[in-house]
């Protein structure tokens, strides 16, 4: 678990290295504030993604399943800024080894909720998709903007990044791509 205090204290020097006045009632509780909040944002680190997808018995259904810009918010690892947008998750079972379509969410949820970079959460969601459903393949594509590009470095706001990770039938097989990457393009 999360070491709240710690975190409340390494935050108060924080704000002491700003040259913060630590007693002015607005700042009062804003160490405690950010403990629980980063508890909450990196909540991910103590979830187990694979354990989050549970498997629907009794179902037939090989064909493609995709779940269609799903809103995600996640922190960078390099300057603990936000990145956020939205991921795309595709997958086509196995012998009916089909899975919750909240399932699906949460994946990317628990990875969200890690420091991270966007490419590691792309290929980290499409690999656990992999071993957990053992599916004909899988594939996920993640659109986010980063903060660390808007609000300082680049300081352009509003350009999207976008990283995929093709696994299985979709890296094998054109065809499957294509009708992929239609399906999430129309509205
Ligand atoms: N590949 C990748 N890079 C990222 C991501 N988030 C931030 N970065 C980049 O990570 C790099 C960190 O670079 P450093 O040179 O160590 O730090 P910096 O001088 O503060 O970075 P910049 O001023 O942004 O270039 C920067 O180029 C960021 O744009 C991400 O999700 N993926
Ligand atoms: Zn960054």
């Amino acid at each position: 678990m999360v070491d709240r205090e710690k975190i409340e204290r390494g935050f108060r020097m924080v704000l002491e290295g700003l040259g913060e006045d630590l007693s002015r009632p607005g700042l009062a509780e804003t160490p405690a504030r950010v403990a629980t909040l980063y508890a909450d944002l990196f909540s991910g680190l103590f979830q187990k993604p694979a354990e989050t997808l549970s498997l629907i018995e009794g179902e037939s259904f090989d064909e493609m399943v995709v779940l269609k810009r799903l809103p995600f918010y996640s922190m960078c690892e390099h300057h603990f800024l936000p990145f956020f947008g939205h991921a795309s998750i595709a997958y086509i079972p196995d012998h009916g080894r089909m899975t919750g379509l909240s399932d699906l969410g949460r994946v990317v949820e628990t990875y969200a909720r890690r420091a991270q970079i966007q490419e590691r959460m792309t290929s980290q969601i499409a690999d656990c998709l992999m071993e957990t459903l053992t599916p004909q393949g899988a594939m996920v594509i993640l659109e986010a903007e980063h903060l660390c590009l808007s609000m300082r470095g680049l300081k352009k706001p509003g350009v999207p990044v976008v990283t995929s990770a093709v696994r299985g039938i979709f890296l094998k097989n054109a065809k499957t791509r294509q009708e992929l990457l239609s399906l999430i393009r129309s509205s």
